[in-house]
């Protein structure tokens, strides 16, 4: 039995991962949103879990290893800073950071680095997103984590071969480039697919959210799993052994 504590409680994936403990083996410590005492939940928790924003990240870091508990981040929209922040924070306290915690997407960022890897250069990367109407960041967190996958496939960099909103006269697709495209509407809990397209053949390599509860799950895996572990920073593949 573990006590849950959760950043972001009010939200869609706070709400999910509260509804989801109800039917568990642990108790929900509490939950911490805007304005909200996280210090005083990491103190009263087991391992936090933080589906928010950028803004909460250094405050939850910092109630983490105050308190000296774990936590999985969930939260997208990270920059580069924030990702410092959490490589800093890891030294201190285990920390789990992913923008896509279901079992799925996991798996798929292997089949997508394969296959970058084995088709090569000649054939061109696109990722394409879709997402509910209240999402605030693009491209979402997993599109990044698949064109870091194909990139490592590749062995290229990708923030140094990234094509993203495309608009107007954008001149030839560049070489090598992995492109990305986001689309918003309606109450899409989240679609992703790679599309390899060589010379006329594609590929397409694809993830279908019908819930939440996928993201909620993985989510509480994380945390159970990341209990106890060393400090250090974690990912899903850490935790499904995939
Ligand atoms: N890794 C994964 O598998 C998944 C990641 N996500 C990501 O999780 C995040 C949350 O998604 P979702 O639940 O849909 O979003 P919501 O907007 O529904 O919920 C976010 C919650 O965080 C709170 N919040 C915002 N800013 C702060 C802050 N500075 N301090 C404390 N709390 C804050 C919000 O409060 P308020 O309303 O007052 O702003 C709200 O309660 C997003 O970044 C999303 O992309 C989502 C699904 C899966
Ligand atoms: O905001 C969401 O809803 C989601 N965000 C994550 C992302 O940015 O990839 C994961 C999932 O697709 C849902």
């Amino acid at each position: 039995m573990a006590r849950i504590g959760i950043i972001g409680s009010e939200g869609r994936m706070g709400q999910a991962i509260a509804a989801l403990l109800e039917g568990a083996d642990h108790e929900l410590a509490g939950g911490a949103d805007r304005g909200g005492d996280a210090a005083r939940l990491a103190d009263a928790s087991d391992v936090l879990i933080d589906f928010s924003s950028p803004q909460a990240l250094s405050i939850t870091l910092h109630a983490a290893i105050g308190a000296g508990v774990p936590v999985v981040i969930g939260t997208t929209g990270l920059t580069e800073d924030n990702h410092r922040a959490i490589d800093e924070a890891a030294r201190a306290v285990p920390i789990l950071q992913t923008g896509n915690t279901s079992l799925g997407v996991t798996l798929l960022a292997h089949l997508v680095e394969e296959a970058a890897k084995r088709l090569g250069p000649a054939w061109d990367i696109e990722i394409v997103e879709m997402h509910h109407r209240m999402k605030v960041d693009a491209p979402s967190g997993t599109a990044l984590l698949l064109g870091e996958a194909a990139a490592r496939g590749r062995g290229i960099d990708l923030a140094d071969n990234t094509e993203s909103g495309r608009d107007g006269h954008t001149g030839e697709r560049a070489s090598g480039a992995i492109g990305f495209a986001a689309l918003r509407g309606g109450t899409v809990a989240g679609e992703h697919s790679v599309i390899l397209a060589g010379e006329e053949e594609r590929i397409t390599l694809s993830h279908h959210a019908e819930n939440r509860a996928i993201f909620a799950r993985g989510a509480l895996r994380a945390a159970e799993w990341l209990i106890g572990r060393a400090p250090g920073r974690y990912g899903m593949d850490d935790v499904l052994d995939l």
